[in-house]
Parts: structure tokens; sequence; C-alpha cells
């Protein structure tokens, strides 16, 4: 199946930064839609059912799963958590770019499901910036804090998998790297089109369309 939008995948320990560098590029770019998951975590701080997620009970959530409603899901943190599928089918076929904010065992399910989602990897400066953000941020207490950061470790041993890491040490660098990478994947995808659909479609040179 071809879509005409894009679908970028932002991954990262929890307190490296990924959903302040995300809100921050859809400030700037209209053109891009943030996915919202469901989870059967708590709401905290001022989090709004709709906004930042639809909060599901473990009940609702597994009936989802059963129902093959979403396109990846997994355990983190102790908490379930999925896209669904619906949502980013519909924008995708409708030409929306769409970004999901998810751990790196969804990235790899979307890359199974769509080979050419772009996976980024967002990495903290070091380790001790990241324990830093994650008690400044004051949302989680002690032992949520301590089992985000024993699992940052696993998570950052899947880098390699991913197609770009943008490491958040100065926000506005980070934010221009990752600027600079929704930009190249939209230059590439729309290259592709013409090269198909305008300029060289007398000549019959097969081109296939990689948002697929
Ligand atoms: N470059 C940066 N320098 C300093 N602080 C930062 C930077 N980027 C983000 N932060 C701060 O670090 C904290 C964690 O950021 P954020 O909530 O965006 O992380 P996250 O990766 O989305 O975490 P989670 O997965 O738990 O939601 C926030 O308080 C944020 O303001
Ligand atoms: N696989 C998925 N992971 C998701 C999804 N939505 C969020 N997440 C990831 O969970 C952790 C914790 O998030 P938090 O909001 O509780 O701090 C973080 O890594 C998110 O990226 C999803 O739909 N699927």
């Amino acid at each position: 199946m071809e879509y005409p939008g894009n679908l970028f995948v932002v991954s990262a320990p929890s307190g490296a930064g990924k959903s302040s560098l995300v809100k921050a590029l859809l400030e700037l770019d209209s053109q891009v839609f943030r996915s919202i998951s469901h989870t059967t975590r708590s709401p905290r701080g001022q989090e709004k059912h709709g906004r930042e997620y639809y909060f599901a009970s473990r009940d609702d959530f597994e009936r989802m799963i059963a129902s093959n409603a979403f396109v990846e899901w997994a355990n983190v943190h102790g908490n379930l958590y999925g896209t669904s599928k619906k949502a980013i089918e519909e924008r995708l076929a409708k030409g929306t770019d769409i970004v999901l904010e998810i751990d790196y065992q969804g990235a790899l399910q979307i890359k199974q499901s769509f080979p050419h989602a772009v996976l980024i990897f967002i990495l903290p400066p070091s380790w001790e910036e990241l324990r830093s953000r994650l008690e400044n941020r004051g949302e989680d207490a002690s032992d949520v804090i301590e089992k985000r950061l024993t699992n940052a470790k696993e998570e950052m041993a899947q880098v390699h998998k991913f197609d770009f890491v943008i490491i958040n040490e100065l926000f506005e660098r980070a934010l221009f790297d990752l600027k600079a990478v929704v930009h190249s994947q939209r230059l590439r995808y729309s290259a592709q089109k013409r090269v198909r659909s305008e300029i060289f479609s007398s000549l019959d040179i097969p081109v296939t369309l990689e948002n697929s």
C-alpha cells in the first residue's frame, strides 16, 4: 500500500526530551500531525484525555488488542501503550505527515508494517543529565524514575536499529537536526513522485514510491 504522507517515529529513553522536541517541531511545522496514543498509565500533572493520550483501562486496552485496533503496542515501564491503526492509516492516506512518539519496541513494529517509516532516536548528552532531567521535571516518583533509568540502558542498546540519532544537548541544535531530518525526507519523497509522475514518465523508468 502506498501512502502520500510521511511517517516519522521518534523514540528515546524517558527524560531525553522527545516530547519537548516534538512539541517544538509541531509549533514550527503545521504539516506534521502527532498521533495520540492509548495508554493504561494514569494521567500525570496537567495531562488531559485526548490531548497527551487516550487514557484507557487495562480491560479496554486488551479489547483493542484483541480487535486488532493497534498498528503497534508495547508494555513500557509496566504500562501498556499503543498506536491506533485507523488514526494513522487514514491520515497517511490523505497525505498528512505523522510523527509517533513511541518506545523502541513500537518503533521496530512500525518499521515492519511501514518499511519506509523514518526512525529517529534521541539520546541525552550523558547519564547524569538524563537523571537530572527526570528529577527536575518533577512528575514521577523516585521509584518510577529509577525504573525508567534502568530501562534506559536496554532502550539505548537499540540505537543502531534507527535511521537517525540526535543528541539532545543544546535544545535548539537538536530541534534543528530534527527539522533537517523531516525536511530531507520530504524532499526525497517528493523527488521520487516527480520522477515517476511528471518529468520522466514518458521514458518509462520504473520508480517505486518508498512510502509504502
Ligand atoms: N536540551 C535540553 N536541555 C535541558 N533540558 C531539557 C532539554 N530537552 C528537554 N529538557 C527537559 O527535560 C525534561 C524531560 O523532557 P521530556 O518530557 O520532553 O522527555 P521525554 O523524552 O518526552 O520523556 P518521557 O518519555 O518520560 O515522556 C523536561 O523537563 C524538559 O523540559
Ligand atoms: N510502543 C509505544 N510506546 C509509546 C506509545 N506512546 C508512548 N510510548 C512510550 O512510552 C514511554 C513512556 O511514556 P510516558 O508518557 O509514560 O513518559 C515513552 O518511551 C513513550 O515514547 C505508543 O503508542 N506505543
